[in-house]
């Protein structure tokens, strides 16, 4: 059974269309990235799911169960990071989490759970006097009570530092460990390629892709960006080079220095140098960084999508 099932979600607000057909799955014990840039309806999506907006048309499921019918269930057992933070200035953190054990009937232990988001030494400070990354992980702590068998996380490394966006990571690791099915959007590819099983792309409210993150790095041609410095290059070479198979395009940067995209073995292209005479003094290859593909995703330019 899927965690989430998403099926022709359609989501107007007046004129403004911000999900258009959407259709995905979020299997059971995974890790599923959301990914998209501002504005492509993610929150919009994860409102429809937790009910908290209703759809314009369209099916949604949450744990086997409707999303509208019986979302006061699906909410006790859903872990909820929402986007922005809403703590209450007066109260401490130990308060904060009081209040989500009780309501959520669990026996969690408010030290145990700062402890893991790092916040133990604040516990009985007023929220009010927080910085932006120590709201965010009372956040944190507050979605993790009760053991939920899934965890919606939207932006969860907002406001976070470096460090604090690598705990995060951690715990979402761990929750997974424990059974959790997470999801969690985020606008940056960076962030989900370490945590993630699969990764779906949004962009204005549409789905444009879903796989696991090597899939969608191999769904991009020119995966690998090869450079080579030689001791010269000519329009002929170039055009021989353009036309190796699993090359999809090659250009000079200056007149010893190529640039070749290639999808498979870089060994072809350099025998290709030389078989022309040609001296290869060095190369170096990178590969199609995740930022490459979320950005040829999402504007249809740079690197091409296939
Ligand atoms: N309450 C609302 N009323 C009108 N339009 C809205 C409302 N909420 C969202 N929108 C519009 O719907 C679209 C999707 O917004 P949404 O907040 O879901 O995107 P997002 O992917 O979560 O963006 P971000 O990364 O900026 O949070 C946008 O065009 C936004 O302007």
């Amino acid at each position: 059974m899927p965690a989430i099932t998403v099926d022709n979600l359609t989501k107007s607000y007046g004129q403004t269309l911000a999900l258009e057909d959407l259709s995905f799955r979020v299997e059971e014990g995974e890790v599923f990235g959301f990914l998209g840039p501002n504005g492509a309806g993610k929150s919009t999506t994860i409102n429809v799911v937790l009910d908290f907006i209703r759809p314009t048309a369209g099916e949604v499921t949450v744990l086997g169960l409707d999303a509208q019918a019986h979302s006061r269930e699906i909410r006790s057992r859903t872990g909820v990071l929402p986007e922005g933070v809403e703590t209450y200035d007066r109260l401490t953190a130990r308060q904060h989490l009081e209040f989500a054990i009780d309501s959520k009937d669990a026996d969690d232990e408010p030290e145990a759970l700062l402890e893991r988001v790092g916040l133990v030494d604040a516990i009985d400070k007023k929220a009010g006097g927080y910085s932006k990354g120590m709201s965010q992980r009372l956040m944190l702590a507050m979605a993790l009570v009760g053991e939920p068998d899934l965890l919606i996380l939207d932006e969860p490394s907002t406001g976070l530092d470096p460090n604090g966006a690598r705990e995060m990571r951690e715990i979402v690791r761990e929750e997974n460990a424990r059974g959790a099915t997470v999801f969690f959007s985020s606008h940056i590819m960076e962030q989900v390629e370490a945590v993630c099983d699969r990764v779906g792309i949004l962009r204005d409210g549409e789905m444009v892709a879903v796989d696991t993150v090597e899939g969608l790095r191999d769904s991009v041609s020119g995966g690998t960006s090869l450079r080579v410095t030689v001791d010269r290059v000519d329009d002929e070479t170039l055009q021989a080079v353009r036309s190796l198979p699993d090359v999809s395009d090659a250009t000079t940067e200056d007149e010893t220095t190529l640039v070749v995209q290639v999808d498979g073995s870089k060994t072809a292209v350099l025998s290709e140098l030389e078989d022309r005479g040609i001296e290869v003094r060095d190369f170096t290859t990178r590969e199609a960084s995740l930022e490459d593909v979320f950005q040829s995703y999402t504007t249809g330019s740079e690197v091409e999508a296939q």
